[in-house]
């Protein structure tokens, strides 16, 4: 008897011929995106116009941000929990993580830059720049798809116009023996969607609904395009967020980079179309980043599932 294949995400193609704007391509992409999402919560997209080049000089660039002494590294804050620097958590003792806002703004990555580096790092800011122009381009493809499936345009519309970027630097230091190889506990994110990418260090761990945890294959232009908590409750519950987590498995550090978009100043309402007989409203029209803080406090950290017990019907 043959063994079963190791079972794995969809792979979705996003090169040019399926980025034609209503073409055949486009709209059977489209089809593909919405159901792997439906049934996974997060699917691998492999984006050509991301090239090893821009692969290899943004893990350069990473390298170089955590190369920096930690008093340095501490000075990214943020108002909002977990988007500034973060490390030497007990839970997570192996993990790192610095935050770039608006990181799609030359504003936002020059104030990132000027603070870790005084005297300027030309290389750093133009790369992450780079970096983030061409994830927020596979960002607002797919939800373009999205919403054009699920007949949303005008909402998703104004939720772009309001979107927020931010982009996380994120290293694991490599287990000493007797050291727990959990590099981040499972969890969904509290982002609206989020594209992952690693080096080549694997460790990035997938919950399938069937309750498997697969692992997926680190490779330069591929990533994994995941729905956070704010997309359920934007699709009245149709996409489900994945469950993830990293396991560190041999001795190697470990890098990654997370690009994660949030919702400002506007409230997220599930659009009138999600909402029949059939599919009750089940969200509350909600803040996105008072989302993110209720996720602290005592309410939200008890809560199985925060965006349900912080507005679900
Ligand atoms: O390091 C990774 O691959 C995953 C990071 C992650 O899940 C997160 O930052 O939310
Ligand atoms: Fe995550």
């Amino acid at each position: 008897m043959g063994s079963l294949p190791n079972p794995t995400l969809p792979t979705i193609d996003f090169s040019e011929k399926n980025l034609e704007s209503g073409s055949t391509c486009w709209i059977s992409t489209s089809k593909d995106v919405v159901r792997a999402l439906e049934d996974y919560g997060c699917f691998i997209a492999t984006f050509t116009k991301f090239s090893s080049e821009m692969h290899e000089s943004i893990f350069r660039a990473s390298e170089e941000l955590f190369d920096l002494p930690t008093d340095v590294k501490i000075l990214n804050t943020s108002t909002t929990p977990s988007h500034g620097y973060v490390g030497q958590v007990p839970i997570i003792p192996l993990y790192e993580g610095l935050g770039i806002e608006n990181a799609l703004t030359l504003q936002g990555a020059k104030k990132f830059t000027n603070l870790l580096w005084p005297s300027g790092n030309d290389y750093f800011c133009d790369t992450a720049m780079e970096y983030s122009k061409i994830m927020a381009e596979l960002d607002q493809v797919v939800m373009r798809m999205v919403s054009q499936v699920y007949g949303v345009e005008k909402s998703y519309e104004s939720l772009l116009k309001s979107t927020s970027y931010l982009l996380k630097f994120i290293k694991y230091r490599g287990p000493e023996s007797d050291e727990t190889s959990l590099g981040i506990v499972p969890h969904t994110d509290k982002s609206f969607m989020s594209i992952l990418h690693q080096r080549q260090v694997k460790g990035l761990e997938i919950k399938l609904k069937n309750g498997e945890w697969i692992a997926i294959d680190p490779l330069p232009s591929t990533f994994v395009v995941m729905a956070g908590d704010a997309c359920m409750a934007w699709t009245n519950g149709r996409i489900e967020p994945s469950q993830h987590r990293v396991m560190m498995k041999g001795r190697e550090e470990r890098y990654s980079l997370g690009f994660f978009t949030f919702i400002k100043d506007v409230l997220i309402q599930v659009p009138e179309e999600l909402v029949d007989d059939d599919h009750p409203m089940q969200f509350k029209p909600f803040d996105h980043y008072k989302y993110i803080h209720f996720i602290y406090t005592d309410e939200g950290k008890r809560s199985k599932s925060p965006i349900k017990a912080y507005c679900g019907v």
